[in-house]
C-alpha cells in the first residue's frame, strides 16, 4: 500500500482527504501540530474509517523534528502538504507569524525528504489570481500582486516549488489552486472548525442559524454582478479531497515529470445572496441577515475554468451548492449537540 504523508491532516480539508485516500487504497500518515485543529478529529476519523490512522504530533517549523520524521517515516511515496495558517485578516495583522509558519514548514519538509523520488501536492489558492481579467479564470492567467501576506505565502510557495523543480530536484509537484471549499463529510463526524468568530461565509451562516451569532452581514450589494453581491466558486470539501487522490494518480504516471498546476473548483459562480437562499431553502432554517458595507480586499467575482483538471486529472466536482449547505448544517448541528 502506498504511504502518503498528510501534513495538516486533522484540519478541515486534510481530514476529508484522509478519508478519500483510504477509500482509494492509500495509507495516510497524519502529521499535525494541533495549532488549528482538535485531537478528537482523530477519533472521528477512526469511527469513519473503522481503524485508527497513524498520527504524529509534529510542528513542521521544528527543523530537527521534521528531519527525525523523514528518517522514521522514510518509505512514503507522496506528501500532501496542507499544514499552513490560512486566515487572511490575521495574516495582515501578524504577517511574520504567517511567513514563518507557511515557509518554514514547507522548506523543512522539502529539505528533509530531498533526494527521494516523491510526489508532492501543494495546497494553493485562487487568491493568486486576485480579480482576474477574464472569467472563468484559467491556470495560465497572470498571478496578481497579493492582497495579503497569506496570499503572498501561496504565490511565493508556488515559485519556490517551481524553482526547486527547475534545479533538477527528484520531486514531482502539483499545486492545486482551491476555490472556496465548504460543506462537510456526510457522516457529520468531520467538518470545518473555525476558531473564534468565523471569517468565512458558510461557517458564519451555520453559526448564526444555530444561534451562536446574531446576524449575517452580506458584505456589499453594489458590485457589478447580477444581484450586486460577490461571486465565488464554492466547492464541496469532499470533491476537493478527491482532487488530491486524482493529483497523486496523475503524478504516478511515468510520463508526468516536474511541476503542474490545476484549478480545483466547480467551474460555476454563486453569489453571496444565492448562498444565503440555498441555505434557507435546503435546510428550511431561516436566519437573520442584512446587507452591509463591502469588506476591504474582497475581489468582486471569481470562478474557475476547470477544463484542465477535468481533462488531465480526470477529476470533476459532483456535489452542488444545496448539498454543500445541507452537509455544513448537519455538521454544525452535530458539534452543537456533542462539542468536540
Ligand atoms: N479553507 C480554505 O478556504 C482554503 C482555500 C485555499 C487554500 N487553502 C489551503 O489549504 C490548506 C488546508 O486548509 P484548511 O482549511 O484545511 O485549514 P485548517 O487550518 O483546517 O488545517 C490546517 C492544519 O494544519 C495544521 N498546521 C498548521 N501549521 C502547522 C505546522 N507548523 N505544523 C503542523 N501542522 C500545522 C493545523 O493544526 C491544521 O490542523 C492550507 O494550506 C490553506 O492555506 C484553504
Ligand atoms: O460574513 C460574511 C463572510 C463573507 N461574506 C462574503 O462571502 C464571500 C466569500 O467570503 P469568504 O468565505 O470569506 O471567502 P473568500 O474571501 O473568497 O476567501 C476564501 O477563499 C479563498 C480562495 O480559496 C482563500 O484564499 C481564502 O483563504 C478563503 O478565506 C465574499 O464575497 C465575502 O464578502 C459575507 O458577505 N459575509
Amino acid at each position: 500500500m502506498k504511504k502518503i504523508l498528510v501534513t495538516g491532516g486533522l484540519g478541515f480539508i486534510g481530514s476529508h482527504t484522509v478519508v478519500e485516500l483510504v477509500q482509494a487504497g492509500y495509507e495516510p500518515v497524519i502529521i499535525d501540530d494541533l495549532s488549528n485543529s482538535h485531537i478528537s478529529i482523530l477519533d472521528q476519523l477512526t469511527t469513519i474509517l473503522g481503524f485508527k490512522p497513524q498520527f504524529h504530533q509534529v510542528d513542521l517549523c521544528d527543523e530537527a523534528a521534521v528531519k527525525n520524521l523523514a528518517t522514521s517515516i522514510a518509505d512514503v511515496t507522496g506528501i500532501i502538504h496542507f499544514a499552513a495558517f490560512k486566515a487572511v485578516g490575521e495574516s495582515v495583522a501578524h504577517p511574520l507569524k504567517y511567513y514563518r509558519n507557511n515557509f518554514y514548514s514547507l522548506i523543512n519538509l522539502l529539505n528533509a525528504y530531498y533526494g527521494k523520488p516523491l510526489n508532492f501536492v501543494f495546497s494553493s489558492s485562487c487568491t493568486v489570481y486576485g480579480q482576474p481579467d477574464n472569467l472563468p479564470v484559467t491556470e495560465d492567467a497572470p498571478v496578481k500582486a497579493a492582497q495579503s501576506p497569506y496570499g503572498n505565502t501561496k504565490q511565493i510557495a508556488e515559485e519556490i516549488l517551481q524553482d526547486m523543480i527547475a534545479s533538477g530536484a527528484n520531486y514531482k509537484v502539483v499545486s492545486l489552486r482551491y476555490f472556496n471549499p465548504v460543506g462537510a463529510h456526510k457522516s457529520a463526524l468531520i467538518g470545518e472548525l473555525p476558531i473564534g468568530v468565523p471569517q468565512n461565509l458558510v461557517p458564519f451562516i451555520t453559526q448564526t442559524a444555530i444561534g451562536k451569532r446574531e446576524k449575517v452581514t452580506v458584505f456589499g450589494n453594489d458590485y457589478n454582478t447580477p444581484d450586486g453581491s460577490c461571486i465565488r466558486d464554492y466547492i464541496h470539501v469532499v470533491d476537493l479531497a478527491k482532487a488530491h487522490v486524482a493529483a497523486l494518480k496523475y503524478m504516478e504516471e511515468e510520463s508526468f515529470k516536474g511541476y503542474d498546476v490545476f484549478n480545483i473548483g466547480t467551474g460555476k459562480g454563486t453569489s453571496v445572496l444565492e448562498v444565503v437562499n440555498a441555505f434557507e431553502r435546503t435546510t428550511g432554517v431561516k436566519f437573520a441577515w442584512s446587507i452591509g458595507p463591502r469588506r476591504d480586499g474582497d475581489v468582486e467575482q471569481v470562478w474557475g475554468d476547470v477544463t484542465k483538471s477535468t481533462e488531465v486529472l480526470k477529476w470533476k466536482a459532483e456535489l452542488d451548492v444545496d448539498t454543500m449547505m445541507a452537509s455544513a448544517w448537519e455538521w454544525e448541528k452535530a458539534i452543537a449537540n456533542k462539542p468536540l
